[in-house]
């Protein structure tokens, strides 16, 4: 097993967000046995507190990364999103501070699309009332605005992953299925692409939003919009709570312009299980309201776990970066019998020469270096022979421009 400068033991690891055990385990496996779990996102100041002395920090959609906090985590050196989105982290606070972030783009996919298909036949039957309506004793046996989903165009908003498995599982059902994305995509099957979102909202009657959270995605969906939108139709947000303005939303469904509604993210969300849930959309009829559980199946929990505590594993271990969304990517081998030093500096003119200046006075030979460089950081991986990098480590860190040095044995 890989010995990396401080002892596995002591290397610290903080689990928030109720992230599923298998991480522990995969952490526990490759030797890291320090790591301490909790089940909600922490209060602003005591996750500053608590990341003071923390290695490597695992979150989920909740926990806000800015730069205050860390400014706060002077020893971290990663931080794992166990999530698809990474817009909860300021990634460039964690670059300027050689925290490499990691994240699982595709291991949630399937199961937001399964929800927003599901969602979307029962507020086409008007199934969230008639359920409230029974479990109070009455019974709303009518077909009054209830439709089937065959036939139906659904508009899809973001086709990235979620958006174009969403139009695979809708076609499969017979919908019709037209998208609407700033980038040309390739449509699957029968799917076709507009070229403006108000085209794609005077077509559809369910309008699925599976955006990132980016300026420009930003209250994408406010009065206006909403006005385009068909009378009678169906808005589903399971991307980000910035994206749709919940005012005009509750106006639209008391008004019956919509016939429906099924949000999944809030602009607010509470903190824990115990915290109170607050939105102008509680209350209203045909309008299914769920926790922010888009994402959250056994299924695919598990698999974030695992390819999660993975990266941050690896990357401790060895310091692979594949993947990573703000660090340049390096894919390493196994080193046996060398030492490997890690090296992230700010990409600037001479540091590589200062560098290998270094190895070369203390006449040590390099055995292989891998540099990858991104617009602010350059980060450099050199092998040496076992034994040899402590000689060199603290001048290393000398070099003008270096962020942080990294010995692996
Ligand atoms: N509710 C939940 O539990 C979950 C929510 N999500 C959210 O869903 C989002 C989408 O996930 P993926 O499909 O995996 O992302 P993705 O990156 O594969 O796809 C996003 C798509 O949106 C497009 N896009 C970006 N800006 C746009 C704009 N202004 N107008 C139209 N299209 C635009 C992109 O070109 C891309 O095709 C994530 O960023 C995350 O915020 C993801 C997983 C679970
Ligand atoms: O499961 C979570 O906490 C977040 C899911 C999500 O929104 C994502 O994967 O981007």
């Amino acid at each position: 097993m890989t010995k990396t400068s401080l002892d596995k033991n002591k290397i610290k690891i903080l689990l928030l967000e109720g992230i599923h055990p298998s991480a522990v385990e995969v952490l526990k496996q490759a030797g890291y046995t320090n790591v301490e779990t909790v089940a909600g996102a922490l209060p602003a100041e005591e996750l500053k507190a608590r990341v003071a002395d923390v290695h490597f920090l695992g979150i989920r959609s909740r926990t806000q990364l800015t730069e205050e906090v860390f400014e706060a985590a002077h020893k971290l050196v990663a931080v794992g999103a166990f999530c698809i989105g990474t817009n909860q982290i300021d990634l460039n606070a964690a670059r300027a501070r050689a925290v490499a972030v990691f994240n699982a783009p595709y291991s949630n996919t399937r199961s937001v699309a399964e929800l927003v298909l599901a969602e979307a036949i029962l507020l086409l039957r008007g199934i969230p009332e008639k359920n409230i309506v029974a479990h109070r004793g009455g019974w709303l046996k009518s077909a009054s605005n209830s439709y089937e989903i065959r036939g139906k165009t659904l508009g899809i908003v973001g086709y990235g992953s979620i958006g174009s498995q969403l139009s695979v599982l809708a076609e499969s059902l017979g919908m019709h299925v037209i998208f609407y994305d700033v980038i040309t995509k390739l449509p699957l099957g029968n799917a076709h692409q507009v070229h403006s979102l108000n085209e794609l909202l005077a077509q559809s009657d369910i309008v699925s939003l599976h955006v990132p959270e980016l300026a420009s995605t930003k209250w994408m969906i406010g009065a206006k919009e909403i006005a385009a939108m068909k009378e009678g139709s169906i808005l589903i947000n399971a991307s980000r709570g910035t994206v749709v303005e919940i005012e005009p939303l509750a106006e639209a469904i008391k008004s019956k312009k919509l016939l429906g509604a099924a949000i999944d993210v809030f602009p607010v969300e509470p903190r824990t299980n115990k915290d109170e849930f607050i939105s102008p959309l509680r209350g209203l009829d045909n309008v299914i309201l769920t926790p922010h559980i888009g994402g959250s199946t056994m299924e695919a929990q598990a698999n974030i776990g695992l390819e999660v505590a993975e990266k941050l594993a690896k990357y401790s271990d060895n310091g692979t970066t594949t993947t990573s969304v703000n660090f340049p990517e390096a894919a390493l081998p196994a080193h046996p019998g060398r030492d490997r030093i890690l090296h992230i500096h700010r990409n600037v003119p001479g540091v590589m020469t200062a560098i290998n200046q270094i190895f070369s006075e203390a006449k040590i030979n390099i055995a292989a270096q891998y540099l990858q460089t991104d617009d602010s950081i350059g980060y450099v991986v050199i092998d040496v022979e076992a034994g040899t990098a402590d000689k060199v480590k603290d001048a290393l860190k000398e070099v003008p421009g270096t962020v942080r040095t990294r010995v692996l044995f």
